[in-house]
């Protein structure tokens, strides 16, 4: 994607070589400038294009060894910053051209627009077989098919009341952990393999239903498979996915295999097979219930006109227990960081809880909508720590469009810098103070809406493809961060204090997890 600017310097470089033996070239050559450039008045100009590397374009950007402090997210804004070019910058790496909005205008045509519907070629995702599933899959009838049934069968408000008694359990056994883990002496408890745990077990339910909801929290197993080996599969699949592979933009290295990731798909993929393809035989061979409300049983009960192939149907499953555990864990260990932080705000909250819920029994999802100040905490954790700080996978334009009227040909890979707009001192007055009382007034409550319709703050996406889970997401983090100020209080360890840096893999988390006192408050 060349700048007419560029082009100018092409052209001129090519007359300069010129000489009067060839007046004809010349006069061509002459008007063809001109031409160019009258036209780059009339045709939609282009992205500006940030100096880069011959071959590699920017690829030393994306590396992350080469910077192994600032992640992606940080070195882009840096890098627009730099260039003046927040609201669209355009890059290159190996075959993949880029832009990049750092704008809420620019993010708004691009998330919204007809044309950047797809998702770019990725060769983990193909081999864990998420292609077959949403977040891969093209733009076409297959994903449109998955969404329709998404919205109406699994994510639907009614869908979100069934799965309640789930997550009041497994809020349960968070706080019975916690009770056992500081029983005796106060010390540090790390809580980031609890709400791992937490959260795949919720989604587990959530998915395939069935399983026995009491098991302890750290002992889960399900069809021959082991919490732990669970855990193991998600967190290498994460890993797989969250990783710059250069076979995407270089395809003539794809065979090399440099950097093994195809041979650790290869790994994996036979694991999850194995193990969702129990599950579903299972979950055929078990009487039908009228109250199971988990993903499968409503997916394998769809007549023929909606039903999936059992190919698609397990690779959607394992998506949705993929995508659905990490960033709800990632997303509350950063709340409870802040609130540790900041004593104030966790002591508004309680009173605040005390207020709606009282002492006497445990929160319940219901007493949620009675509450405001905590949903402006979640909502300010969500600005200044958003879990996909780039949206976690990039669009691709299927088709030529136009943002901020510069013209972006089809097939180029979109990213939003959602951590940058969400940081941006144009957009936010006192951006990097944790104030969640900028969410709290009537008029401004309803303009931030979270869920896509404000570029402002949109951490789940916005648009045709934004996150299907986002109301299960933010109902989940809300009830389980609201159940465990109720019941403890939050403080940090003298000898470590709170450290917000970040590390992004496929969601951006703590790159030091955690570690907080805890206090019995019931
Ligand atoms: C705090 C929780 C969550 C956050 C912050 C989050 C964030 C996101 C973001 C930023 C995207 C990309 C949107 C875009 O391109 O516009 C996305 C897509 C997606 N999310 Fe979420 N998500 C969360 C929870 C969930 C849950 C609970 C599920 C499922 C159970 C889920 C399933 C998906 C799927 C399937 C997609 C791909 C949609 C498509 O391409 O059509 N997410 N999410």
């Amino acid at each position: 994607m060349k700048t007419d600017l560029e082009n100018f310097w092409v052209l001129a470089l090519i007359i300069s070589k010129c000489t009067p033996d060839h007046p004809t070239l010349l006069t061509t050559l002459l008007l063809i400038l001109s031409l160019t450039f009258l036209l780059s008045f009339a045709i939609p100009r282009r992205a500006t294009a940030i100096p880069g590397l011959p071959l590699l374009g920017h690829l030393h950007h994306f590396l992350t060894f080469l910077h192994p402090q600032l992640p992606l997210h940080r070195r882009l804004a840096a890098l627009a910053h730099r260039h003046h070019s927040s609201r669209l910058m355009c890059l290159r790496v190996g075959a993949t051209h880029i832009v990049v909005a750092s704008h809420p205008d620019t993010a708004k045509e691009l998330l919204q627009s007809p044309a950047f519907v797809d998702r770019p070629f990725n060769e983990c995702a193909h081999a864990l077989m998420f292609h077959r599933a949403m977040g891969f899959a093209h733009h076409g009838p297959h994903w449109r098919s998955l969404r329709r049934v998404g919205s109406t069968h699994l994510f639907s408000p009614k869908h979100l009341a069934r799965s309640i008694p789930y997550r009041s359990n497994i809020a349960d056994q968070m706080v019975a952990y916690l009770s056992n883990q500081t029983a005796g002496p106060v010390r540090p408890v790390r809580v980031r393999e609890m709400l791992k745990r937490a959260s795949l077990k919720h989604m587990m339910f959530c998915v395939f239903g069935g399983a026995d909801v009491h098991e302890p929290l750290m002992e889960l197993s399900s069809s021959g498979v082991t919490m732990d080996e669970l855990v193991d599969m998600v967190d290498e699949g994460y890993d797989l996915l969250g990783k710059f592979n250069l076979a995407d933009h270089f395809p003539w290295l794809a065979g090399l295999d440099l950097q093994q990731i195809r041979f650790r798909c290869s790994k994996l993929v036979p694991k999850v097979n194995r193990f969702l393809t129990r599950v579903l035989e299972e979950h055929r061979d078990r009487p039908k219930s009228e109250n199971d409300a988990s993903f499968l049983h409503v997916l394998d009960s769809l007549d023929r006109s909606e039903k999936l192939p059992d190919e698609d149907l397990v690779a959607l499953l394992w998506e949705m227990i993929f995508r659905g555990t990490d960033a709800v864990a990632v997303l509350i260990e950063w709340v409870l960081a802040r609130i540790v932080i900041h004593a104030n705000v966790q002591s508004k909250v309680q009173e605040e809880l005390d207020r709606v819920v009282g002492k006497s029994r445990p929160v319940s999802e219901s007493d949620l909508s009675s509450m405001v100040y905590l949903p402006a905490v979640i909502k300010e954790v969500l600005r200044l720590h958003p879990p996909g700080p780039l949206m976690s996978w990039c669009r691709l334009s299927i088709a030529d469009a136009t943002i901020d009227g510069h013209g972006i040909p089809a097939g180029t890979t979109g990213i939003v810098n959602m951590w940058s707009i969400m940081r941006d001192p144009e957009v936010w007055s006192d951006p990097l103070t944790f104030k969640p009382e900028r969410f709290m007034s009537e008029e401004t409550e309803m303009e931030f809406s979270v869920f896509g319709s404000d570029l402002r703050i949109a951490p789940f996406g916005s648009g045709k493809r934004s996150c299907p889970g986002r109301f299960l997401g933010f109902a989940t983090v809300n009830y389980w961060v609201a159940s465990l100020l109720h019941e403890y209080e939050w403080g940090a360890p003298d000898e470590n204090p709170v450290d917000l840096s970040e590390v992004l893999r496929l969601s951006c988390e703590m790159a030091n997890p955690l570690n907080a006192k805890v206090r019995r408050r019931r």
